[in-house]
C-alpha cells in the first residue's frame, strides 16, 4: 500500500455483456501525477473511468480510492469529473455561468437549500482559476465550446478535489485554443497540486503535457513516464491500433485523430 495513492486498481476486469471490455487491469494514480490515458476507439477508456467513479462495479478485482475500498468510500468531493459532452450546451439553455459552477456544490449544500455567500465565493474562486471570472453572469449557452469546457472544469474544481478526471476534454475545443487549454491543466497540476487523469486521442501531443501515460486496449500495454512512452515504438503502436498511426502522431487535427 502506498499512502500517496489516489486510485488503486488491482486485477480489475469488467464486461457489459459476454465480452471483457476491461481485462485484468492493475493501475495506481499517485498524488501529483498528470496521467494521460490513450487507446483505440472502444478500448475501454471511458469504462475504466466509470469503474473508478463507482458508476460501474468490477466483475473481478478491487478498486480503492485514497486507500479505502470503494464500498466504504464516501468522500466524493475529492474527485472532480468532467465528462465527454460537457461543452455542448444548447445556446438557449437558461443558466448563468455562476449557477452552473455552483451546481458542483449541490451534494454539499443539499438539493433543497439555498446557496449562501460562501458558496458564491467558492464558485467565483473556481472561475478565477480557469480564467473565466468575467463571464460569471453570462448565459452558459452563449459561450464557445472551449469556454464552456473551462466552466465545467470550474464546476468540477469548486469542491477542491485532489483528483480531476477529464474524458476527452479537447474535443470541440477550437484548435488554436488547445495549447491554452493544456496551459490551464499544467497550472492546475503544478501550481494547485491537483492530480489529473485525462482520456485523450492526442497520442502525438499527450507526452508533451502529461507526466505519465497509460496506453490500453482492454489490458494495459504501457504504463510509465511520458519520456519512456516516446520509446514505445511506432511498430508497437501500429500493432495495438491495428493500423498505421504514423500520420496521426504528427497530425493533431481532430477529424483525423478521431479515426483512431
Ligand atoms: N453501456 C454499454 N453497454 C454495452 N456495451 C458498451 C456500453 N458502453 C460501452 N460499451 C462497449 O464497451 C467497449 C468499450 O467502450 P468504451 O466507451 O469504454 O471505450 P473507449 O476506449 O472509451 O472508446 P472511445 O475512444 O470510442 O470513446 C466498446 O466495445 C463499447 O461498444
Amino acid at each position: 500500500m502506498n499512502s500517496n495513492n489516489i486510485v488503486t486498481l488491482n486485477h480489475v476486469s469488467f464486461k457489459y455483456e459476454k465480452e471483457w471490455v476491461v481485462k485484468d487491469v492493475d493501475l495506481a494514480i499517485t498524488s501529483g501525477q498528470f496521467l494521460g490515458l490513450v487507446g483505440p476507439n472502444g478500448s475501454g477508456k471511458s469504462t475504466l473511468i466509470k469503474l473508478m467513479l463507482g458508476l460501474l462495479k468490477p466483475d473481478q478485482g478491487e478498486i480503492k480510492l485514497f486507500n479505502q475500498r470503494m464500498k466504504t468510500f464516501n468522500d466524493w468531493k475529492e474527485i472532480g469529473f468532467v465528462s465527454q459532452k460537457a461543452n455542448s450546451f444548447n445556446s438557449g439553455f437558461p443558466a448563468s455561468v455562476l449557477e452552473v459552477v455552483q451546481s458542483g456544490l449541490v451534494s454539499r449544500v443539499g438539493a433543497f437549500r439555498f446557496f449562501n455567500h460562501q458558496h458564491k465565493q467558492k464558485a467565483q474562486d473556481a472561475l478565477r482559476l480557469v480564467e473565466m471570472e468575467e463571464y460569471a453572469h453570462a448565459t452558459i449557452g452563449e459561450l464557445s465550446g472551449g469556454q464552456q469546457q473551462r466552466i465545467f472544469i470550474a464546476r468540477a474544481l469548486v469542491s477542491d478535489p485532489k483528483l480531476l478526471i477529464l474524458d476527452e476534454p479537447t474535443v470541440g475545443v477550437d484548435e488554436k485554443h488547445v495549447s491554452d487549454f493544456y496551459e490551464l491543466l499544467r497550472k492546475l497540476n503544478k501550481e494547485q497540486g491537483i492530480s489529473l487523469l485525462m482520456v485523450t486521442h492526442d497520442i502525438g501531443t499527450i507526452t508533451e503535457h502529461a507526466t505519465h501515460v497509460v496506453c490500453m486496449n482492454k489490458t494495459i500495454h504501457f504504463h510509465g513516464e511520458s519520456k519512456d512512452y516516446k520509446e514505445f515504438s511506432e511498430e508497437d503502436l501500429n500493432h495495438l491500433y491495428g493500423h498505421s498511426v504514423q500520420a496521426l502522431t504528427h497530425n493533431h487535427h481532430h477529424d483525423e485523430v478521431n479515426h483512431l
